[in-house]
């Protein structure tokens, strides 16, 4: 008999999810907005381009960790802010936490976490949360979540820009898929002894962005910014470092690919803060492109998913694992022996 051989590659995670997800739960996490081309063109965008190895420069031990505002990590992958983990695995996002420890990299916590966030921390002592935030309308209810993340330990603030209304997922819209099963919620959201909705409010701007810097000392990251010019406001709005994002493909339908939107970003930033970037990042060439673009560091959504729901903390253990690999590999065959002496001469469109 031919033995089973576990998933050697990020992709074959997704098959092993699939196989283990209930139809519609899969949809949501594999899906995006519209008709899903913002979803295929981030992946697309990466296969557009060539890196160009320099040889002969004797690169021996390699350099994979970077330091970002919210602290250090030992490698330029971070795990981005996905809901509802309780769907893919029983353990949720304490699996995920204790995984990214392990990987000595940051765990951005979702505000829709199915897990509390007191509790996510308490599951991985010793790693490095950030939390994310969409900002809620009522003021003081913001507040509260935020003091929440800081007593948790959270050591920076994301706050996600493009929501100003929920994504249009004709997935979602087709299979019904409105509500959290029985027992699960976003724990995140208890406020007494009832669970607040998300509000993605229309009404959020630039004002709301002060006054959270003004309610916390933690460093603002901005996630979802796409445009140069909101990237020059968002140093104007003193946050710590700007996170290019298109949510994924889940909010705007035909938004560009990220990684083509970084350039311009990172241009428009001039080094002022760090410039993160997630969307379709598979491999770990394409880690090393999005760095090579002015990226200080890039996330991960989706990869995170298949490996939990594929093999809970262990599996979550292996795409990073992959991932850090992945990026050694690139590293020495590209001839360069940090991934801060990634350059733009590196990478070509092909
Ligand atoms: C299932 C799922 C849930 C997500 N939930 C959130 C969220 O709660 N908050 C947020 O800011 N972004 C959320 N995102 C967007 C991710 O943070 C990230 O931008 C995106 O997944 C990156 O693309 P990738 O999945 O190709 O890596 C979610 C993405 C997915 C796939
Ligand atoms: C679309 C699924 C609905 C499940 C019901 C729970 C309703 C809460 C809505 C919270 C939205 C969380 C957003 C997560 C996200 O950013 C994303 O899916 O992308």
């Amino acid at each position: 008999m031919t033995p089973v051989r576990a998933p050697s590659a990020v992709r074959e995670f997704e098959a092993a999810a699939r196989a283990r997800l209930l139809p519609a739960h899969y949809d949501y996490f594999a899906g995006g907005a519209g008709e899903e081309i913002t979803v295929r063109a981030n992946e697309a965008a990466f296969a557009r381009l060539a890196l160009l190895p320099r040889v002969l420069r004797g690169t021996g031990k390699l350099q994979t960790g970077v330091t970002l505002p919210g602290g250090r990590a030992a490698m330029p992958v971070l795990v981005a802010p996905t809901a509802f983990h309780r769907l893919a695995h029983p353990e949720g996002e304490r699996a995920t936490a204790r995984a990214a420890a392990a990987a000595e990299t940051v765990m951005v916590v979702s505000m829709a976490a199915t897990v509390a966030v007191e509790d996510v921390a308490a599951a991985a002592p010793g790693g490095t949360l950030w939390f994310q935030l969409y900002i809620q309308p009522d003021l003081a209810f913001t507040e509260a979540i935020v003091r929440r993340a800081e007593a948790a330990g959270c050591t920076a603030l994301v706050v996600t820009v493009d929501s100003p209304a929920r994504g249009r997922r004709d997935r979602d819209q087709h299979n019904g898929f409105d509500d959290l099963p029985d027992g699960m919620c976003c724990e995140n959201l208890r406020d007494g002894d009832r669970v607040r909705p998300i509000v993605m409010s229309p009404e959020i701007s630039w004002r709301h962005v002060d006054l959270l810097r003004r309610m916390t000392e933690l460093p603002v990251v901005l996630k979802g910014v796409t445009h140069p010019d909101d990237a020059r406001l968002a140093l104007d709005h003193g946050v710590a470092a700007v996170w290019v994002s298109n949510h994924g493909g889940r909010q705007l339908d035909t938004v560009p690919a990220a990684v083509d939107l970084l350039p311009e970003v990172v241009a428009a930033v001039g080094g002022a803060v760090p410039v993160l970037l997630d969307g379709g990042i598979r491999r770990g060439t394409d880690v090393v492109k999005a760095m090579a673009l002015g990226a200080s560091a890039v996330a991960v959504g989706r990869p995170v998913i298949w490996g939990l729901a594929a093999d809970g903390e262990r599996g979550v253990a292996r795409v990073l694992g992959l991932l850090h690999d992945e990026v050694e590999h690139a590293l020495t065959l590209l001839g360069v022996a940090s991934v801060h002496d990634l350059r733009p001469g590196l990478v070509r469109p092909c």
